[in-house]
């Protein structure tokens, strides 16, 4: 009897700190945010709310700015802006710059994968990686040399492609896209022969692995209260998390000791065009201000800029082909007529034909990709946090320490900014007399805006034309469930959770 009187005034006590806790929490979450203030945005919820729908988050949120262009969700010691109205977002990315950075908020929780790399860092240490990688960019040299890499990969990707031809095999395109992505990364931005895709590189693969799990892992951690606990004693999604990063890491540390040992070898080092040698040219310049870790951060943010980016556009674009084949025919036929293909020739006949004369005649394709990124921005929400006390151009006041989001993949949908027709796919909504036509960035923000946008942009699209441009002209796409759904995977940036499983059937010529 005394053991069951003892047992349960243990268990009221706890469950009465618990309550007491959990009313402390929430009291701490709601006090201070001039919650019935006209001049704050109105609350939705808060951070930890995300939880309950972090799956299908992003249109959770676009449901709220339906209502409301602005809202909130609190945090403990800050609260969280969402905002999908272009006059905001080219105020916090452009007109005051220099009053919103990423934040230690931010920071904190991605440290630990993205460490002090261009996405993570503002100040000086930004300066100094968007100089040396823009110079980089902006070189004859990088546009020829990609343009050679993406042809190659190209061709080696509808080789594999044609091995599951006739609709006889599915393929997982996402996957096979993620490995020419990452092969392309390492051959032009670190000069490494990697090929993933020809399925040589088992460290490769399970980097891609380690590398996936982990951006979903730290993204996860913006819903997840107890992560610094988890942290501490290394348990839950934080072990798996620790356990991919060192797997990461020993890989990233290998292409670097690889890459010195094979500058060190050559006589002149002359042959600097690609990013990780001039990044360990500054290296040896200042060894103390650029570490091997910093060096390792460097290179791991490259990775997610242009793996990720780029293949899960170019899969949301082979979803959408799919679902529109009317302008998969189009595109096909576009091809075929800007490249004046006959149709007798292979596939390295037909990339060697991929000028960028050619690439910049693909209109219609341009079109079609821009409208991809437009509907499934590959990163969907992004933002920064304010510097200081600031009234945004909508007339809500912002508090520092706030954060301050865009929701890219909401902008998408709304119809005061695109029209009615917002949530169709139209690629022509981009053209006017068969031409392209851009839209102001701070409305369409899929590549970001102001100073900060992206480096890789043209880069991006040479290596989506390509790719589409080959596998469009050999082959036509089908999915293997024309009934399945398709969904994101919440994450940093927008996979296709599952991956996109299609059927490809050679394409005749005449068809
Ligand atoms: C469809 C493809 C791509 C999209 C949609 C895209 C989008 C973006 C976005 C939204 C940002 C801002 C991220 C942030 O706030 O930190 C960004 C930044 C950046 N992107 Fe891209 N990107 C693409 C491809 C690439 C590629 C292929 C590369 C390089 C090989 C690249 C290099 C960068 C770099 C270096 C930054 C950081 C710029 C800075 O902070 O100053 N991107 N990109």
């Amino acid at each position: 009897m005394d053991i069951l009187f003892s047992v349960v005034t243990l268990a009221a006590t706890a469950v009465f700190i618990l309550f007491i806790s959990f009313s402390f929490f929430l009291l701490r979450i709601y006090t201070g945010k001039s919650l019935r203030s006209s001049l704050h945005p109105p609350v939705k919820g808060t951070v930890f709310h995300q939880l309950f729908y972090f799956n299908r988050i992003y249109d959770e949120l676009t449901s709220y700015a339906r209502e409301h262009p602005t809202f909130r969700l609190l945090a403990l010691s800050h609260s969280e802006f969402y905002t999908v109205d272009p006059r905001n977002v080219e105020h916090v990315l452009k007109t005051r710059f220099n009053q919103y950075s990423k934040g230690e908020y931010n920071c904190t929780i991605v440290r630990d994968l993205l460490g002090d790399g261009i996405f993570a860092v503002d100040g000086d240490r930004w300066r100094q990686q968007r100089k040396l990688a823009s110079s980089e960019f902006s070189t004859r040299v990088l546009r020829d040399f990609s343009c050679a890499v993406f042809r190659r990969n190209a061709a080696k990707l509808a080789g594999i492609v044609s091995e599951h031809e006739m609709g006889k095999q599915t393929l997982d395109i996402q996957d096979l896209l993620m490995k020419c992505t990452l092969d392309s990364i390492f051959k032009v931005g670190f000069g490494v022969d990697l090929n993933c895709l020809g399925g040589s590189s088992k460290d490769g693969t399970a980097f891609i692995t380690a590398f996936d799990e982990s951006n979903g892992l730290v993204y996860w951690r913006y819903a997840d209260f107890l992560w610094k606990i988890k942290r501490l004693f290394n348990v839950g999604s934080e072990a798996v998390l620790r356990k991919n990063v060192k797997l990461i890491d020993d890989f990233v540390y290998q292409v670097i000791r690889n890459k010195r040992k094979e500058l060190s070898s050559q006589v002149h080092c002359s042959d600097k065009e690609d990013i990780l040698s001039r990044f360990l040219a500054e290296s040896e310049k200042d060894p103390d201000k650029m570490s091997d870790r910093y060096l390792r951060d460097i290179i791991l943010n490259f990775i997610i800029a242009g793996k990720d980016t780029t293949a899960t556009t170019l899969s949301w674009f082979f979803y959408m082909m799919c679902k529109h084949p009317l302008i998969q025919e189009k595109i096909s036929q576009q091809v075929r007529q800007v490249i004046d293909d006959d149709g007798c020739g292979n596939v390295d006949d037909f990339v060697g034909k991929l000028t960028e004369e050619k690439l910049d005649k693909m209109h219609y394709l341009h079109a079609a990709l821009t409208e991809t990124l437009r509907l499934y921005p590959a990163v969907p929400v992004d933002g920064k946090c304010a510097e200081i006390d600031d009234i945004l151009p909508d007339g809500f006041k912002v508090k520092q320490g706030d954060g301050v989001y865009y929701l890219a993949y909401s902008m998408g949908r709304m119809t005061n900014i695109w029209g009615e027709d917002a949530e169709e796919f139209r690629p022509e909504r981009w053209l006017k007399n068969g031409i392209f036509c851009p839209e102001s960035p701070f409305k369409f923000v899929s590549f970001h805006a102001g100073p900060r946008i992206c480096l890789g942009k043209e880069f991006a699209y040479r290596q989506m034309k390509i790719i589409s441009m080959v596998l469009l002209r050999f082959f036509k796409f089908q999915m293997e469930d024309e009934k399945q759904q398709v969904r994101y995977k919440t994450m940093f940036t927008l996979h296709i959770d599952g991956g996109l499983k299609l059927r490809a059937f050679a394409r005749l010529v005449s068809s």
